[in-house]
């Protein structure tokens, strides 16, 4: 999967190059390209927003900075080897060593476009919200191009434009207002990326989570078994493992019921044993 992101403060996401998802990249699992939307300016004061039409308070980003930004993306993803994985264009852009290019051949361009359009996603306090179905979704794509606005957001007429060269898809990451869309795209492509096979050690992990099947997750402990007068439940340590398997899938549904009851509701899956644990 390769991942492209535009900001106007494109050291945000350099966050994202530590850890898993560095390792990631080293590996060749994934690639990352960070670039600075004011390379893309056209004017001497590298302007980025302008005035709301219609009036209103803050400013709105102009739309021909995205559009250029944009395109450059689509024609490197179009060639590729043009872009080296770990690159951050606008500076001078790092023209990958000849024989990358060489190996950038005409199979892997036909995969990047027959793979169909990559998809643009827009952090938006106004839009669907991310959740881990959109999260498994999105890690089967080829291309995600993040568009991180500031201000009060981005020109409409860009999105509006990028409708046939991309699947366009505003993603609110919750009900709460940030200042931009930098932090809202980094907690996506963590959820994403994680799920890509190979970027985090243990797969069975993944199995288990908080809202892979609807429920949250159960309490988790290790040693010392006595710690500071609190006590590791017993049938964890009991070997037991169907004891262990019903106990945790009892504490499941207890803290779903508690803490998120909404997510119960969805659940239509549950046995008679989850209905006893839940009375
Ligand atoms: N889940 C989530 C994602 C974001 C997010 C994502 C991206 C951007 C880009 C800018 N901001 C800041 C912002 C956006 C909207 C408003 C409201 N304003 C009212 C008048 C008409 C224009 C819009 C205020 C400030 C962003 C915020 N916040 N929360």
């Amino acid at each position: 999967m390769r991942i492209d992101v535009v900001s106007i403060f494109p050291e945000y996401l350099e966050g994202l190059r530590l850890s898993l998802i560095g390792k990631a990249i080293d590996q060749g699992l994934l690639e990352l390209g960070v670039h600075d939307l004011r390379a893309f300016t056209v004017d001497r004061h590298r302007t980025v927003d302008d005035t709301p039409y219609g009036g209103g308070a803050g400013m709105v980003m102009k739309a021909e900075p995205w559009a250029l930004a944009l395109e450059r993306i689509l024609d490197a993803a179009a060639a590729p080897g043009s872009l080296a994985p770990r690159d951050r264009l606008g500076e001078a852009d790092e023209a990958a060593p000849a024989d990358e290019a060489a190996a950038a051949d005409a199979e892997t361009a036909d995969a990047v476009t027959a793979a169909g359009k990559p998809v643009l996603i827009v952090p938006s306090p106004a839009g669907p919200v991310f959740d881990q179905r959109t999260a498994e979704e999105l890690a089967h794509a080829d291309h995600l191009v993040f568009a991180c606005g500031r201000y009060e957001g981005i020109d409409q007429r860009v999105l509006d434009w990028a409708q046939e060269r991309f699947e366009c898809r505003p993603m609110s990451i919750g009900d709460y207002v940030l200042n931009g869309g930098e932090v809202a795209s980094m907690v996506m492509i963590e959820a994403v990326t994680r799920l890509i096979p190979g970027v985090i050690g243990n797969p069975e992990s993944l199995a288990e989570e908080s809202h892979e099947d609807g429920l949250l997750e159960y309490p988790i402990y290790t040693k010392p078994a006595s710690w500071r007068g609190h006590e590791v439940p017993e049938v964890l340590l009991s070997g037991n493992h169907q004891a262990i398997a019903r106990w945790r899938r009892d504490r499941r549904l207890e803290r779903t019921a508690e803490v998120r009851p909404d997510l119960l509701a969805r659940l239509d899956d549950l046995d008679r044993g989850d209905r006893e644990a839940l009375d």
